[in-house]
């Protein structure tokens, strides 16, 4: 399949889907095979996986398995070592999962070989009657063991996820402002994906070859024709299992197109009468009767208009020796025994019979469960995710950090944090825009400084580089005279309370969004810090006021539908209902957001107090009214003393005059910087263009 060709949604009626001519790519991928067939007007394309035994693809996947086997087995040791009684009960039910099936088979066997010894003797005797009770209790034996094994195997991982993610987490979590896609571990649990497709597979591959061999067990001591009756079965079946071509559901994805120029005609006139777009036109033009006899014309002459994208992805055909073989082999196993009969004892037929169905439907069982393995990732793939887990959390910062403490005595002033840009650049990715372009400047202690700019000029770019969560890639950014690089990240990030224009709430408590662990003066704080944040009203409105989760994360173990454990009665969703956690949003607006977002930088000012030598704005009050803009702005300048501060507004008149400093961004440049009454002597600069054009508009 050409993971380039888009596959359409299949509840879509195709008619409704104009889709583009596409051509299927000739690359595909290596391990599948490009198949085409027409159905109805249309040319439907899918892919096959082949099936490797090429020398050379075998060689391959030996040399990718040898290179990510020493990460497997670290991290399989690692996940032993972290939780070992789930582990080791987990193995242990695998194993019992494994010997069952076969054992049931032999045991089945047996029975069978007793009840037809007795049979053709015409005696039963008292030893035979009590071993065929002891089997009877094995057998019995083995259906409990197997329930309860799959019981286990469910809980042990269950508890393994959450052992291992207690575990990974604190190796995950470092500074980095994000985490590459490709090592996102919020909707998985590190290790666990991993662990337990390596167990899965291992049991499946070894359940089908314990009954493989049982099976040529009990092959070898049955009649000649029998035997090779049994053999042939005991081949054929994962043969025909694994190598069948699959249909229908589950089947192979497909691409669909066709040159059939009404199909498209159709599909404009459906969405003509069906889109609010054009409808009151057509209406005005008096044109729906003609729409309908149009449509109605067309689409007697197209067989596609009962075709379903659905009923195309059943109709991929797969040849009809495929499904005969199938058949005879799975469905009506009995048939082909049934062959035999004329040259063999009859009695021993009818056991072979019953023996056949038996195994077919233990084998069949597991080899459907080796085929969906085959069809997610392979098992080189699987082994490979320890290396990802492991290059996660080899992972480095973005930017590197050293040891010194801010702040640092000798160069650190008592006004504030001095930052200075010396000739910065920065780009977002190596090939991505340039979004700040050689800035020099300094921000000196203590100074209010406001930095302005149009839409996009690169404000924000230019901040973000101060916390050292971006690195510029060209020139320096100092902190005290001191290379930020030189400090460390966590006491020169302690130094500042950093707000920006699209902050959301964490998904915690707005308690806890407020302190963040601090628990000194707590009531103390949050009371003020709301007032400071134009926010008491808002929270006291919040049904839980502080103990809100604005948007809680779903918590989706709550229940467990359809695994193992079968339905949940209403009952217990009723009990849910009453005593679970409450996982509804609060919905706020994009104001109501940046107060809170506000409160929260003033928390953290109120608790950190002294040691917070910086306060950053960056746009963060854009969404307020004007009054609540002016209210939150006073008291980020009434929290000035001992510390910097840099505003970025577009709404910025009322500022100026407190402005140390303004800089004056465009398209990534710093084209001006000075007092408002320095920079609105160039009349034609940026700066005079943009507050005359807000004093014209009365902002
Ligand atoms: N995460 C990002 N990835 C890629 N490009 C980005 C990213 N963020 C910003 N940019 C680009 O960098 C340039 C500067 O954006 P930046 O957000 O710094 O401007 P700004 O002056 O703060 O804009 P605004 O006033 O709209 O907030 C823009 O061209 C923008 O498209």
């Amino acid at each position: 399949m050409n993971p380039k060709q888009p596959l359409l949604p299949s509840t879509v009626p195709s008619y409704n889907v104009p889709i583009e001519d596409k051509h299927v790519d000739s690359v595909v991928h290596p391990k599948e095979v490009l198949r085409q067939m027409s159905w109805g007007i249309f040319q439907v394309a899918y892919s096959e996986p082949v099936h490797q035994l090429s020398l050379g693809g075998f060689r391959q996947r030996i040399r990718d398995l040898s290179y990510s086997a020493p990460s497997a087995g670290r991290l399989l040791l690692e996940i032993f070592r972290t939780a070992r009684t789930p582990v080791a009960v987990h193995l242990l039910a695998a194993v019992l999962l494994i010997i069952a099936p076969a054992f049931s088979l032999y045991l089945s066997a047996t029975i069978l070989g007793i009840v037809e010894e007795s049979v053709m003797t015409r005696r039963i005797t008292e030893v035979h009657v009590n071993l065929l009770q002891v089997l009877v209790f094995m057998w019995l034996f083995v259906a409990i063991t197997s329930t309860l094994s799959t019981r286990i195997m469910a809980d042990t991982r269950l508890a393994l996820s959450g052992h291992l993610r207690a575990h990974f987490l604190p190796q995950l979590v470092d500074g980095r402002s994000s985490l590459p896609e490709e090592y996102t571990f919020d909707t998985e649990v590190p290790g666990s994906k991993f662990f337990h497709e390596i167990v899965t597979r291992l049991l499946r591959f070894l359940t089908v070859v314990a009954e493989v061999g049982v099976l040529v067990m009990i092959i070898s001591r049955r009649e000649f024709h029998e035997t090779r009756l049994l053999a042939f079965f005991a081949v054929m079946l994962p043969a025909v299992m694994l190598f069948k071509p699959q249909s229908g559901f589950g089947g192979a994805g497909f691409v669909f197109w066709t040159a059939n120029p009404d199909y498209y005609y159709l599909a404009a006139l459906y969405k003509l009468a069906f889109s609010q777009k054009y409808r009151p036109t057509l209406a005005r033009d008096g044109m729906c009767a003609f729409i309908a006899q149009e449509y109605e014309r067309v689409s007697r002459g197209l067989e596609c208009l009962n075709v379903e994208t659905l009923t195309i992805q059943c109709g991929v055909k797969v040849q009809w020796y495929w499904d005969l073989t199938h058949n005879l082999i799975l469905d009506y196993p009995l048939v082909v025994c049934a062959l035999l009969i004329p040259w063999s004892d009859p009695l021993s037929s009818l056991v072979t019979m019953v023996l056949v169905q038996h195994a077919v439907m233990t084998l069949r069982q597991s080899v459907e469960l080796l085929r969906a393995d085959r069809s997610s990732d392979t098992f080189v793939e699987v082994v490979g995710q320890a290396e990802r887990l492991y290059e996660a959390i080899a992972l480095d910062t973005e930017v590197h950090h050293g040891t010194d403490r801010y702040p640092d005595p000798t160069l650190s002033r008592e006004e504030g944090m001095k930052i200075s840009f010396r000739n910065v650049s920065f780009r977002y990715g190596e090939d991505g825009p340039g979004a700040v372009d050689s800035v020099s400047c300094d921000i000196q202690a203590g100074s209010l400084a406001l930095v302005v700019g149009v839409n996009g000029s690169g404000k924000s770019s230019l901040l973000s580089l101060i916390p050292g969560i971006r690195q510029p890639s060209k020139g320096q950014v100092l902190i005290d005279d001191r290379p930020l690089a030189d400090y460390d990240v966590a006491s020169l990030r302690a130094a500042m309370a950093c707000v920006s224009q699209d902050e959301d709430m964490y998904p915690l408590s707005l308690r806890a969004n407020m302190l963040m662990g601090a628990e000194h003066n707590a009531a103390e704080v949050l009371e003020r810090a709301a007032q400071m944040g134009c926010a008491t009203r808002l929270i006291e409105r919040f049904p839980s006021q502080w103990d809100t989760v604005l948007d809680p994360t779903p918590v989706s173990s709550q229940c467990i539908h359809n695994f193992g454990y079968g339905r949940i009665s209403d009952l217990a969703w009723a009990e849910l209902d009453a005593h679970g956690p409450k996982v509804g949003q609060t919905a706020v607006s994009g104001g109501e957001k940046q107060r809170l977002a506000a409160t929260r930088m003033f928390a953290r000012l109120l608790h950190l107090k002294e040691r917070v030598r910086l306060i950053v704005c960056d746009e963060a009050t854009g969404a307020l009214d004007s009054r609540a803009e002016r209210d939150i702005l006073k008291q980020v300048k009434a929290m000035r003393v001992g510390r910097t501060v840099i505003v970025v507004t577009h709404r910025f008149r009322e500022l100026v005059g407190e402005a140390d400093v303004i800089l004056v961004m465009k398209e990534g440049r710093l084209v001006q910087q000075g007092t408002h009454a320095e920079l609105m002597l160039d009349e034609r600069g940026e700066y005079a263009e943009m507050y005359n054009a807000q004093a014209d508009s009365g902002l």
